[in-house]
């Protein structure tokens, strides 16, 4: 007689987490807007499964074909088993319920340890919650005593650590602590584990803290423009570097912020708005049409163009991006068209930022190097200088005088987003 109960169900959580990623897999939809689609009351508790997944799940599909699981319960559905064995190997550590796939699974539990730990594979920790004080509505000094009434503990650091000291303070930080960030003002670190808090925090809807990954706000440091600058952000929406580059600038001088798409041009002003932006003056437009008639005196260009977004790491990935050179070439055409346009039609800019959330270098480094042979009156700064040496990863060497004077943030090495950045500086001409 069968040692398994057919009639108790599989808990629900189980059957749509293997729903979304069953619809993923095979039409290669986002895991992101599948759950957004979905009705089911937890969606925390989805979105983390999926999320290990998609971190682990080389290590996950592995464990599963090494250790037999499958090849000797042909009944049960692979992808139920990726879910299950995702939660009870790489997630919680346990499984709720007595249904049959349930007690099948963990009944294969050491197996599946015994497959991962012969291949010397270590579970991948997500990246760290990074949250920016938002200083048009509160100070720095002001947030801390919030955090510290709240009961945070801040983790200090030497101002003179190294880089590398830095990031290991990061990936031994407690839940209940944070730490203030090295590279740029005003942004916090705190464990990954506490997203779903932040994200449903108070002052995270009323945009006293603001949830930006630190890599992106590289931009805004790197571009510096003093209080009381002009600043044109070419490609604003939904408006987190306008906002930023607000808190950089003391909220006074005047920011022309512009976008192109009429919905997240709306975006773009409530947020600028709510944010306490006293100084954006947003323009619903092709950077392209753009010029000193409608936004005289720019001194700073930020230009964050429309790119491939592989460096983003809140998208899913349950299997390996494939790299379309159709579609890249298509974009570094308009990225050149943006960023050419920013060095040659304002007479008065000193300093361009350039930036993608791309890690291929047909956005990056190739866009920066054809933008200099069309514009020889601009150089390339070098932005690991910019950050007090305070880095590592730069550009590909191999394009001379470019790479290494260019910025990758690279999500394993520096627990943030996959970010390019290049910063220009206009030669005197005399
Ligand atoms: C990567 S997003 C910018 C993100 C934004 N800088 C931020 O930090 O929130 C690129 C934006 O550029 C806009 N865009 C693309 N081409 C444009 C153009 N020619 N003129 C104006 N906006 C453009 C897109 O609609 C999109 O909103």
């Amino acid at each position: 007689m069968s040692k398994f109960n057919h009639s108790v169900k599989v808990p629900t959580q189980y059957k749509v987490a293997a729903k979304i990623l069953r619809t993923a897999l095979e039409k290669q939809k986002s895991i992101k807007s599948l759950i957004f689609e979905e009705k089911h009351a937890r969606i925390g508790s989805l979105h983390a499964v999926l999320r290990i997944y998609s971190e682990n799940r080389g290590a996950v599909d592995r464990a599963i074909e090494e250790s037999g699981l499958l090849k000797e319960n042909p009944k049960l559905d692979s992808i139920l088993a990726k879910v299950l064995v995702t939660e009870l190997i790489f997630g919680r550590g346990l499984l709720n319920g007595d249904s049959r796939p349930v007690q099948t699974v963990r009944t294969f539990k050491e197996r599946l340890q015994q497959a991962i730990s012969g291949t010397g594979f270590q579970k991948k920790e997500l990246n760290p919650r990074y949250v920016r004080i938002n200083t048009n509505l509160h100070s720095v000094p002001e947030a801390l005593e919030y955090l510290a009434r709240n009961e945070w503990r801040r983790k200090e650091f030497d101002s003179d650590i190294s880089y590398a000291d830095f990031l290991a303070a990061i990936r031994t930080l407690e839940e209940n602590e944070f730490m203030m960030d090295l590279n740029v003002e005003g942004v916090l670190i705190f464990h990954h584990k506490t997203s779903h808090y932040w994200a449903c925090h108070d002052l995270v809807k009323s945009k006293m803290f603001i949830l930006q990954n630190k890599a992106t706000c590289l931009a805004a440091e790197l571009l510096a423009p003093p209080s009381g600058a002009t600043v044109l952000d070419m490609c604003a929406a939904p408006g987190m570097k306008t906002l930023h580059i607000s808190n950089v600038m003391k909220n006074q001088g005047r920011i022309y912020a512009v976008e192109q798409s009429k919905d997240r041009f709306k975006a773009l002003c409530d947020i600028t708005e709510l944010a306490g932006c006293k100084i954006v003056n947003p323009i619903l437009a092709d950077a392209l049409t753009i010029g000193p008639e409608q936004c005289p005196d720019v001194e700073y260009i930020l230009v964050d163009p429309s790119c491939s977004g592989n460096g983003m790491q809140n998208r899913f990935k349950v299997c390996e991006e494939q790299k379309d050179d159709k579609r890249l070439f298509k974009l570094a055409g308009l990225q050149i068209k943006i960023l050419s346009h920013a060095m040659s039609a304002f007479p008065n800019v000193k300093r361009i930022v350039y930036c993608t959330c791309s890690l291929w270098k047909e956005e990056n480094e190739q866009v920066v190097q054809r933008c200099l042979q069309l514009n020889p009156s601009f150089k390339l700064l070098n932005c690991k200088k910019a950050l007090r040496n305070k880095w590592t990863n730069v550009g590909d060497k191999e394009y001379v005088k470019i790479g290494k004077n260019c910025l990758y943030c690279l999500p394993d090495q520096d627990l943030t987003d996959g970010i390019f950045l290049a910063m220009f500086e206009k030669v005197n001409e005399d």
